[in-house]
């Protein structure tokens, strides 16, 4: 049940990154992932943290992108890094646009056909691949943390709030903050949730934070040349306000001349190690 293939393996710091794939239980259909796994992974075992990718991202932009093997090699955490959603279901329209269906899980769990049959995303990241990851790594599985970007930042929020227990600690890097006050986020819960707007509440990370709140701070930083930050596609402000009504810690950093890309990322992947390694190291 946990059979890994792995499509490829490269030395990185002393580590090493893979490119997984596995038939998934619960989107009932191969997925793919990778893994970077730490040197200290080989006599030792290590925490997790996974990062969850914005629309159209593979398993492979953060791997190849962001720079991040360097800090979990240095901190001795294994990154997980999922795809964005099941790709080749077979349902019709699934990669005709970038923000629904292939490349957009949006990391929950439709219950409208025909998205319902495979896009368990939400399921996915928080259960079946943890435990495929335990299986089939050095892993101490009682230490997990979760971030992500964009959609992915948003799936991070969610999956930690969802889960106070579960992960700790989550940062993001220019998030969803609030997807039902948005169009890439009313678009695609539309489509994967239909009208239940109880359960839409249910998958938003604002809504989620005024009912739970986490016992550890939120980082986000967010680019302020941001097309989408600019498009009010990511409303990190209207999360603000929810968590400061709450008393909820965050920590938003704001950055000029910053936009929504990788490169951005790379600049500020660093500081989220720092983030998560307090948290699993200690
Ligand atoms: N409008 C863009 C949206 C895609 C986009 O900006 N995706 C971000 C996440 S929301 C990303 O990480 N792209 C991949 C990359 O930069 O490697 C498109 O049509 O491609």
């Amino acid at each position: 049940m946990n059979e890994l293939t792995i499509r490829s393996q490269s030395r990185c710091f002393e580590g090493m990154v893979m490119y997984c794939s596995h038939f998934s239980q619960c989107c009932n259909i191969n997925m793919n992932f990778a893994v970077y796994v730490p040197p200290q992974a080989k006599t030792q075992k290590v925490p997790i943290l996974y990062y969850l990718s914005g629309l159209t991202c593979t398993d492979e932009n953060f791997t190849i992108k962001a720079g991040a093997q360097r800090y979990a090699a240095q901190h001795g955490i294994l990154l997980v890094i999922p795809d964005t959603s099941p790709r080749n279901t077979g349902i019709p329209g699934e990669d005709d646009v970038y923000n629904l269906g292939s490349g957009a899980g949006f990391y929950l769990n439709a219950i409208v056909e025909p998205w319902s049959q495979y896009y368990q995303m939400y399921s996915y990241v928080t259960q079946e691949l943890p435990d495929v990851i335990q299986a089939n790594f050095s892993v101490d599985a009682t230490r997990q943390s979760i971030f992500g970007h964009s959609m992915g930042g948003h799936g991070a929020l969610i999956c930690a709030l969802k889960n106070p227990e579960k992960y700790r600690s989550v940062s993001a890097f220019a998030p969803i903050c609030a997807p039902i006050q948005d169009e890439w986020g009313q678009n695609a819960f539309s489509a994967y949730l239909g009208t239940d707007f109880a359960l839409w509440q249910e998958y938003d990370a604002t809504e989620l934070v005024k009912k739970t709140q986490l016992s550890y701070p939120i980082l986000i930083d967010q680019g302020m040349d941001d097309t989408y930050y600019i498009q009010k596609q990511l409303l990190p402000e209207v999360f603000a306000d929810a968590c400061q009504s709450v008393g909820q810690s965050l920590n938003l950093r704001f950055h000029a001349g910053y936009d929504h890309s990788y490169f951005m990322i790379a600049t500020f992947i660093e500081d989220h190690f720092i983030h998560h390694a307090k948290a699993l190291l200690s």
